[in-house]
């Protein structure tokens, strides 16, 4: 029996535990902040329930085999007493947060040896504690080698598609291009198809050129077809879509990655004497429109 705790069952943490509790070899439990009973996900093949172990405090922890992080990537501090709790010299902790920096952000809490970074393309919303909507099937990318692949092969069950790639960090450095620009309609809280112009092109534009720009100077493979499906996608979005977790973020009111997310392309840019006017503005202006101590910037 593989045992697997999942520290943060929201839109992401809860869609991995429920497909992940399909399959019987696995022994899983949740370790939430907000108390839950069971998790209900609607996703792309239909509804799945599941009814995982729930600890409400580390306390309650023992090690396993797997840990698997799904918080914010600005929790990542808050996430110690249960890593405390559930790491043991074996343990594997896989990190599945947004941005580029899954490892900085653990490295002094987990031995880097054991931690696993991970790319997620799923789009999950939670419409109230454990009930949560995966809207796409989703894809998971892993670094190539034996703890990628050993986390690759825990969702050769579900619907999952998780794949070891040996250029791992161009995967996250892609995501982060086409996820950079949803900081338009986190500030405008509105979707940017209705209202597209050229100025709104230009914007959109120089978030993900800025972006792909400092993740080729980090080393990485962007295509520039990245950057042109990033612009359409932008410019096809439609009346009333969300365009994701950020927006959605600061719709609830709550804390938003914009440091992970675009804070990130700023201060990379800085160090490759690449300049990220666009990023820079809008994280600026983002960051001055949250709820000062709940901006989580
Ligand atoms: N949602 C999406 O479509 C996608 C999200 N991502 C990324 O995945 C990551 C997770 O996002 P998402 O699932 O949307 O976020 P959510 O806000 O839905 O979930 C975060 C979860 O972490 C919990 N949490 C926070 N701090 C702690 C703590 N100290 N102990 C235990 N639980 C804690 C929250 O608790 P509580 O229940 O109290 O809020 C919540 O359940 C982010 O990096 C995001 O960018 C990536 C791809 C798609
Ligand atoms: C756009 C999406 C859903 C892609 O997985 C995402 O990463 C997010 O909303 O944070």
């Amino acid at each position: 029996m593989i045992s697997i705790a999942i520290v943060g069952p929201g839109a992401i943490g809860g869609t991995l535990a429920a497909w992940l509790a399909q399959n019987a070899a696995f022994d899983v439990s949740v370790c939430v902040r907000t108390p839950i009973t069971d998790l209900e996900v609607e996703t792309p093949q239909g509804v799945i329930t599941s009814t995982p172990k729930i600890l409400t405090a580390p306390s309650q922890a023992r090690p396993v085999d797997w840990v698997l992080i799904t918080t914010k990537a600005y929790s990542a501090d808050a996430t110690a007493p249960w890593l405390k709790a559930l790491t043991g010299p074996e343990t594997r902790v896989a990190i599945i947060q947004n941005g580029v920096e899954q490892v900085s952000l653990f490295a002094h809490l987990v031995p880097v040896d054991r931690l696993v970074p991970v790319m997620i393309n799923l789009p999950a919303s939670r419409s109230a504690p454990g009930r949560i909507v995966q809207s796409r099937n989703g894809i998971i990318a892993v670094p190539a080698g034996h703890n990628g692949e050993t986390f690759a092969d825990l969702f050769t069950q579900t619907e999952i598609e998780a794949a070891a790639h040996a250029d791992f960090v161009s995967q996250l450095w892609v995501k982060l291009t086409s996820n950079c620009v949803a900081i338009v309609p986190a500030l405008t809280l509105r979707a940017t198809g209705p209202v597209w112009s050229d100025d709104m092109e230009a914007i959109v534009r120089a978030l993900a050129e800025e972006c792909a720009a400092v993740g080729r100077a980090e080393g990485t493979e962007v295509p520039q077809s990245v950057v042109e499906d990033t612009v359409e996608n932008m410019r096809t979005m439609k009346e009333g879509a969300i365009g994701g977790s950020i927006h959605a973020d600061r719709l609830a009111g709550n804390p938003m990655e914009i440091e992970a997310r675009n804070g990130v392309i700023v201060r990379l840019g800085e160090k490759h004497g690449i300049a990220t006017p666009a990023n820079r503005m809008l994280v600026t202006l983002l960051a001055a429109s949250g709820t000062p101590w709940r901006s989580g910037a």
